[in-house]
């Protein structure tokens, strides 16, 4: 029997803006949120270089992630500090501000930096601790008191984004910290970037993975033609960006084998995204000022700094 007169829970939705120093582990713990890969992760800093909402549902509730670029001091280049100020403006009004930590690597420079700004902002807060897997536990508590000195947190939590442990925990307390509220987004959406977008981070995410040294970070993707073929399948061709012509051969590989690898499993990634089978071409030019170029910042995402 059903009972009729106890009401059911109201929905809740809001955003959380996820801050914190490079490499902390933002992108992973959005995507452990989300249940889904939504951010690209890597071992190197800045990846995340765009605003993302990753979606996660939790009971009545919606989550919307807003994964901001890392917070980092050096703002000399252009490019750098356009992510300075993605990153704080998805911060702006969000209900949430989570500030993720590195445990392993303490509260060096940055954190304290992103903290002490925090202390002066509005939005409630709290605390993540993430990498307990690789910390010891008295530096975790020690850890925890210290960044409450910098900025009082409403609340700490210890997890491991990349593991799980501390996920489900996080996940209920998040959502119990949002406000009553219809959905803004249908329950089967994971994300609000575009497929285009998307498909562009993942090739870009293999640069990552696949390129040592410094060429990643003088490097970007652009997708700049889809075509949907009747047969289903998805025709991409997508731009990689780099400043000087001597990166070309560093891209391409011997006798073009690293683009090859590159293109494989980029194309396999967009194909599992997008649930259709995907022709993707790579195309690497070379634009000396891609970071000076308004054109890449809009189709990143990313607003144009002066
Ligand atoms: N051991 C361990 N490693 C983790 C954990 N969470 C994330 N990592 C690793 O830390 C690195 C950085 O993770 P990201 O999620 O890309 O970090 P981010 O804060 O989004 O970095 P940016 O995009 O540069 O701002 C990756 O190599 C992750 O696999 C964790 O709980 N434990």
């Amino acid at each position: 029997m059903t009972d009729t007169t106890s009401p059911a829970t109201p929905p809740r939705c809001g955003s959380i803006a996820v801050v914190g120093a490079p490499n902390a582990g933002k992108s992973t713990l959005v995507n452990a949120l989300v249940g889904q890969k939504v951010a690209i992760v890597s071992a190197k800093v800045q990846t995340t270089r765009t605003r993302l909402i990753g979606i996660a549902t939790e009971g009545t509730a919606q989550l919307l992630l807003i994964d901001t670029p890392g917070i980092f001091s050096t703002t000399r280049r252009r490019l750098d500090r356009a992510m300075v100020k993605a990153a704080w403006d998805g911060a702006e009004g969000a209900d949430l501000i989570a500030m993720v930590i590195d445990a392993k690597s303490g509260i060096k420079d940055e954190p304290r930096a992103i903290m002490e700004a925090l202390a002066t902002r509005r939005e409630p807060r709290i605390l993540i601790l993430n990498k307990v897997d690789i910390t010891a536990k008295p530096k975790l508590l020690a850890l925890a008191a210290e960044a409450n000195e910098i900025c009082a947190f409403e609340e700490t939590y210890f997890i491991a984004a990349n593991t799980g442990d501390g996920i489900p925990e996080l996940k209920s307390a998040l959502a119990a910290r949002l406000p009553e509220s219809p959905w803004h987004f249908p329950e089967d959406q994971l994300s609000d970037t575009t497929s285009r977008m998307m498909a562009a981070e993942i090739t870009r995410e293999q640069l990552y993975n696949q390129l040592h040294a410094e060429l990643p970070y003088a490097s970007t993707v652009e997708t700049e033609k889809w075509e949907e073929r009747r047969d289903g399948s998805v025709a991409i061709h997508q731009q990689i960006l780099i400043e000087r012509e001597t990166q070309r051969a560093i891209v391409l590989g011997k006798g073009g084998s690293r683009i090859k690898e590159i293109g494989a499993t980029a194309r396999a990634g967009i194909s599992e995204l997008l649930g259709r089978p995907v022709h993707l071409f790579l195309h690497v030019k070379v634009k000396e000022d891609w970071a000076d170029d308004r054109a890449v910042y809009r189709d990143s995402g990313l607003d144009w700094v002066e």
